[in-house]
């Protein structure tokens, strides 16, 4: 049977519990996930600052990492074109480009350093989200945002408001808004004798760095809290409570990063209530293997039941973003696999009778409820994923992996 041939079956197999599977796969079309372009050369960046730091860590030694700009935009661009659909991309300050012989400290930053992204998305008609960068920096040794230095912490501040002129910058070139993360690793090995100065710092930090002008039409600073960090393991400042509140008081958004809680709860489950008190939620999917590890996103349970709660909420007010960074395998394959597992996640959840199933819960039909939702784990979903594919324009199933193979011969492995 051929992909059109499987996809016809597919469309009535689903239209029979109610679902129109054209409509699903309008709808997924229309939705973008900011693919991180730290999975490329292990979250080192070119700004030479410092080597990687902030309790985050990349393991493996696969060859082929991205050295420089041009090489990070080719990987970049050779994986977007294997992805289905329109995305974006999302960048670190500490990916500055300078010219020869240039360079410009993290508080000097400045958009003409972002020029050559700005031309990267322009030519594949994307947008650009952002995130200052508060670690692998001298300046980043203890605290940041956070600091008892005052010159350290001003220097921070000083980051951040730069970072957001740059994300004003990538909003006006691209015509798209930009979603401006904040996320610091400020935090105690252990147990801390004063948990409120340095959160208090954190807040006139961000009072201070919101006191300037920007358009909030065109930024969407968003802030993003972790429970734990690696040598901070006993008190992180920008912790979930800290966040949620600075972030409803100051009109700004949470960035929820599925690796960032504790390993038995599950953003899945924040989602709903997020989204009554917020105009947005952004999101970073990742895959917690019994720590915040960073591992490529699988189409597991989890990720699942996350797309679910991203399609029920309205996939036009969640800010979606991948994060994650393995060095074990091909970079460019975990771009691929995560982004469209993402994608898979989401198409699966398009394809439930998400209305039927809501009624059965409203109506306590508890255990007709649980037959569908199980039963429904069977149907044809990847028959649908493929027509998707093909309509599309890339390979379906796992036929890109031979591109990937190709181009690992040819330019990853001459990487010396
Ligand atoms: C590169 C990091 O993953 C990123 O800045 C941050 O989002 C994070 O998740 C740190 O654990
Ligand atoms: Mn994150």
């Amino acid at each position: 049977m051929t992909i059109n041939e499987r996809y016809e079956a597919a469309r009535e197999a689903y239209k029979a519990v109610g679902v129109n599977t054209d409509e699903a796969l309008e709808a997924l079309k229309r939705i973008p996930i900011s693919m991180h372009c730290w999975q490329g050369d292990d979250v080192i960046g070119f700004d030479g600052a410092g080597g990687l730091s902030g309790g985050i860590q990349t393991t493996g030694n696969y060859p082929g990492r991205a050295r420089n700009p041009q090489e990070l935009m080719n990987d970049m661009g050779k994986a977007l074109s294997l992805i289905p659909g329109k995305h974006r991309i999302n960048l670190h300050a500490s990916y500055a480009i300078f010219e020869e012989g240039e360079w410009a400290d993290r508080d000097q930053l400045e958009p003409k350093h972002f020029a050559k992204w700005v031309e990267f998305a322009k030519e594949r008609g994307i947008g650009i989200d952002f995130n200052p960068t508060l670690f692998s920096h001298p300046k980043a040794e203890n605290a940041t945002l956070s600091s008892e230095d005052e010159e350290i912490r001003s220097f921070w501040i000083r980051h951040v408001q730069a970072c957001i002129r740059i994300s004003e910058y990538f909003a006006g070139e691209q015509g798209t808004p930009c979603t401006m993360n904040i996320w610091i690793p400020d935090g105690f090995k252990d147990v801390p004798a004063d948990r409120t100065s340095p959160r208090a710092r954190l807040k006139d930090s961000l009072d201070q760095i919101l006191s300037m002008d920007y358009d909030k039409t065109k930024v969407y600073v968003a802030v993003e809290s972790k429970v734990f960090g690696i040598g901070m393991e006993s008190c992180t400042v920008g912790s979930h409570e800290f966040y949620m509140n600075y972030a409803s008081k100051n009109d700004i958004l949470c960035l929820l990063d599925s690796g960032h809680y504790h390993p038995t709860e599950v953003v899945s489950d924040k989602i709903s209530s997020m989204l009554l008190f917020f105009d947005k939620v952004a999101l970073h999917v990742t895959r917690p293997v019994r720590w915040d590890s960073d591992h490529v996103v699988l189409f597991d349970d989890e990720t699942k039941e996350i797309a679910k709660e991203i399609i029920r909420g309205g996939a036009d007010r969640i800010l979606l973003a991948l994060d994650f960074f393995d060095a074990s395998i091909n970079r460019l394959s975990a771009w691929i696999v995560g982004m469209r597992n993402m994608q898979k996640a989401l198409l699966n959840a398009l394809l439930l009778p998400n209305e039927t199933l809501a009624r059965l819960q409203e109506e306590r039909e508890f255990t007709e409820q649980m037959m569908l939702q199980e039963e429904l784990k069977l149907y044809p979903v990847g028959d649908v994923w493929n027509y998707f594919c093909e309509i599309n324009g890339v390979p379906a199933k796992e036929d890109w992996f031979e591109e990937v193979r190709s181009y690992e011969k040819e330019v990853l492995l001459n990487r010396k």
